[in-house]
């Protein structure tokens, strides 16, 4: 079979068709969260009351900040790292390099925004600028991508990524051709996975946070809360910014509209969204019930980092003395898969731990709005659909060996329940 039919033969996400209505479907859903979560009724499944005009979408300064952002985000990326780290090893058995200066990104960018504001740079005016930025980086992500789409019709065909190359344009649009798309060292996908949108997201939220104090004199504590847990998101894993190497969007799929508007415009203005609807829909809070969310937290964050380190210690280093006691089983590759620990519980114990954050992050916003519950919806949703696409791969990966961890493992995601 060529690449170009094994890629045909194993479509994913309904083929051209269904992502022909994912492209629509995604930035109207989050033009749709964004306009909601503005409206009186803040209705998750309702018509929004507040409906803009093309002035208030289309702002040339808007699209100018999101440029500035961006060549500053550029600029940090480029800086010397601590570390330069080594990708898997590709089809032609070459590796790329990475530089590992994430976090030292998200402190530069929080000094620089720090004398800003302490210069009289309105932040919080920020907030009110997020309807025009999204529409400048909704744009954005789609020039972009069309120009990946277009360089990727030069590249080799060991360059191209395992799904992307199905010769259906659309397709190839949306999941993207080429695996790794480069300019000399600077990694495309790569930078902004973690870097623009995830680090935008932090100041976002903190944007909100000052608008809600100049409103209402002080921040509230549901407000605080949604800062704190995820800007220790966001720091952790800029923190362990090497494990993204070996997650599925950099190894499997493509750099395409998917991922280029999913790191660049989805995740900052609806992943906010808790931030956004505590701004325009205050929500009281008393103590206990923020204590016990930090417990779900905790919990949730303790499985997460737990999870993933354990499997990022062990691939790295199976004689690591925190994993060297863990029960395995062999595969045909030389690899081994763990069934005790924490992937002796379900098969996907980070996404368990993940989901948990999700709730934390929502429950904040009290339980009178089905609204800010829309992460937890959505990331289940991506979650289920993507545990279900890693377990193919690691099927053909592993075959027998991995059938033989279902059986020893199996629940996928929650103990007795999934
Ligand atoms: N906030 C968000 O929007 C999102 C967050 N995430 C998070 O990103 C993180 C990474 O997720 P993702 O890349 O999907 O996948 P994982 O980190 O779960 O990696 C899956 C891979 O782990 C290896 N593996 C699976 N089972 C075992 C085992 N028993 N022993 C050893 N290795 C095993 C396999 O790769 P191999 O054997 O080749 O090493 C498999 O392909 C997760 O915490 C997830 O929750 C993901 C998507 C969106
Ligand atoms: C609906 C839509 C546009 C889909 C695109 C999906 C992307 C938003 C997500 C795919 C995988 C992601 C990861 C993170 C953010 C969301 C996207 C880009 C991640 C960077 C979040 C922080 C985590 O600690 C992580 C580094 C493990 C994670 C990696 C995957």
């Amino acid at each position: 079979m060529t690449p170009r039919e094994a890629s045909q033969a194993s479509l994913e996400f309904g083929g051209p068709l269904g992502v022909t209505v994912m492209l629509v479907l995604l930035p109207a859903t989050m033009f749709h969260l964004l306009l909601v979560v503005r409206s009186g009724p803040a209705r998750l499944l309702g018509p929004p009351t507040y409906l803009p005009g093309l002035e208030e979408l289309w702002s040339p300064q808007a699209l100018l900040l999101l440029f500035i952002w961006l060549g500053l985000q550029v600029a940090l990326y480029l800086l010397p790292a601590r570390k330069v780290a080594e990708g898997l090893e590709l089809k032609d058995k070459s590796r790329l390099r990475y530089p590992i200066n994430g976090f030292q990104a998200l402190v530069l960018t929080a000094l620089l925004v720090g004398l800003g504001v302490s210069a009289g740079l309105p932040l919080g005016a920020l907030s009110e600028m997020l309807l025009p930025l999204a529409f400048a980086t909704t744009l954005t992500s789609f020039i972009f991508s069309l120009l990946l789409y277009v360089k990727a019709l030069a590249a080799p065909v060991s360059a191209l990524a395992p799904g992307g190359n199905s010769g259906n344009s659309i397709y190839d649009f949306f999941l993207g051709r080429e695996l790794n798309p480069r300019l000399g060292s600077f990694d495309f996908k790569y930078f902004c996975e973690l870097r623009p949108g995830l680090i935008g997201w932090v100041f976002i939220n903190l944007a909100l946070l000052i608008q809600e104090a100049e409103l209402r004199g002080s921040p509230s504590l549901a407000m605080w809360l949604v800062n704190a847990f995820q800007l220790l998101y966001v720091g952790d894993a800029l923190w362990y910014e090497e494990s993204v190497l070996t997650t599925m969007d950099i190894i499997h799929d493509g750099f395409g509209f998917m991922l280029a508007f999913g790191d660049l415009a989805w995740v900052p203005f609806t992943y906010s969204l808790q931030a956004q609807f505590l701004l325009y829909h205050p929500q009281p809070l008393g103590l206990p019930m923020a204590l016990l969310i930090c417990l779900i937290k905790v919990i949730g964050y303790y499985i997460f980092r737990g999870a993933n380190s354990q499997k990022n210690t062990f691939r790295k280093n199976p004689s690591d003395p925190s994993v060297a006691g863990l029960e395995t089983i062999p595969t045909a590759t030389g690899r081994q898969l763990l069934v005790s620990g924490w992937w002796g519980m379900v098969r996907h114990p980070n996404y368990l731990g993940d989901l948990i954050m999700a709730l934390a992050w929502s429950l904040p916003c009290g339980v009178s709005h089905l609204l800010p519950y829309f992460y937890v919806l959505y990331f289940t949703a991506l979650l289920v659909h993507r545990e279900a696409r890693d377990e193919q791969q690691c099927l053909r990966k592993y075959g027998h060996a991995w059938q033989e961890y279902c059986k020893r493992v199996p629940y996928r995601i929650i103990p007795y329940v999934y």
